[in-house]
């Protein structure tokens, strides 16, 4: 089998491009004061829309980085919050497109705006604190935080405040909190109530899946959104991974996970592909035939994805057709 050739750079700006458009759609409301087509996302009338993209130490967060900049260039204001910055000569790369776009890049969330000008610590009123100091509310968080890697029982600092002070933000200043793959924090073969028990207190408004919806997915009941449109069509059918029919151009688009129940409304072929991608789950969750669901490809390092997806998918495929051999033999 042929590898599919992706670099880990092109799936990220095909992912992060993804989260861009699934926040624009979020909260850019054609005709409003703001957004709209007319004026573009932030609008020649009434102030552009506010997006703070919160980025975590992995590839997550490196979607994060694109989204920012994809946001710049469909009209809104982003903020970028970076804790710890990669070393790793992408992540150099892409904080350095922002900054060139024009995006603070912050070391902390700053407090919600209902807050801090309430906040006696001074501290969050310098440029090191990420506050402006004009208690700045934003209309969108999206946490770029954590992915499908996220280990442990709990995040550990400085992540574990930053989640904290996302949800606060969507708590106090009603900003719209958007989930990159997963909401950070969350086991993502577990359900939501998990992260609750163990501390986590981040509850997405938004999920914006990549390339397929993890498990924990099926317990979500926000909007939620599927993006990533780069699995090649010939590998999804051989493997049966039911992609997402996406509309025209479309790099994303709406889904609902109710129950267990997979509908959506948008695009072609959209009725197929709900009952397509309900017999995938159901198939997934009985049968374990091939198992290239993206919940085992998560376990594969995204450095080199590609090509060590290829050599995962040979992998089953052996496995599979040799088992298939004994038994039938
Ligand atoms: N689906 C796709 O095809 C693509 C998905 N992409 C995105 O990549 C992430 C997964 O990226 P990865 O680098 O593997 O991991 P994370 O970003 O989730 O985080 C790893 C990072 O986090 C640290 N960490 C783990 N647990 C903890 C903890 N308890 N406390 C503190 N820190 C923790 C760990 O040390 C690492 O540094 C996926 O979800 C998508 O968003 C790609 O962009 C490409 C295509």
């Amino acid at each position: 089998m042929s590898s599919p050739g992706f670099s880990l750079e092109q799936l990220m700006e095909l992912a992060g491009l993804s989260v861009a458009e699934a926040v624009y759609d979020v909260i850019v409301v054609p005709g409003e004061e703001g957004g709209g087509k007319d004026g573009g996302g932030g609008g020649t009338k009434g102030r552009k829309k506010r997006a703070l993209l919160v980025c975590g130490p992995g590839n997550n967060g490196g979607d994060g980085l694109v989204a920012a900049r994809h946001l710049v260039h469909f009209g809104l204001d982003a903020t970028v919050v970076y804790p710890v910055r990669s070393t790793k000569t992408h992540f150099v790369n892409l904080v350095r497109q922002c900054e060139d776009v024009g995006i603070p890049i912050l070391e902390r969330v700053p407090a919600a705006s209902s807050t801090s000008h309430a906040c006696a610590d001074d501290d969050y009123h310098d440029d090191e604190s990420g506050d402006d100091g004009r208690g700045r509310r934003y209309d969108v968080v999206v946490d770029a935080v954590f992915g499908f890697s996220f280990r442990g029982s709990a995040p550990r600092e400085p992540y574990a405040s930053a989640i904290a002070a996302m949800s606060d933000m969507r708590e106090k200043d009603g900003s719209v909190l958007v989930s990159v793959d997963v909401p950070s924090g969350w086991d993502v073969d577990g359900a939501g109530g998990d992260a609750t028990a163990r501390g986590v207190d981040l509850v997405p408004d938004v999920l914006v899946s990549l390339t397929a919806p993890k498990v924990f997915a099926r317990s979500f009941r926000g909007r939620h959104f599927v993006g990533g449109r780069f699995l090649p069509p010939a590998l999804a059918e051989k493997y049966g991974i039911r992609m997402p029919q996406y509309p025209d151009t479309r790099q994303t688009m709406e889904v609902e996970i109710d129950d267990g129940k997979v509908t959506c409304d948008a695009g072609v072929d959209s009725e197929d592909w709900a009952a397509q991608y309900q017999a995938y789950l159901d198939e997934i969750e009985v049968e374990k035939k091939i198992e290239v669901d993206l919940k085992d490809v998560r376990h594969v390092k995204v450095e080199d994805w590609s090509l060590q997806y290829a050599q995962y998918c040979e992998e089953k495929e052996r496995e599979f057709f040799g088992s298939r051999k004994t038994t039938e033999g």
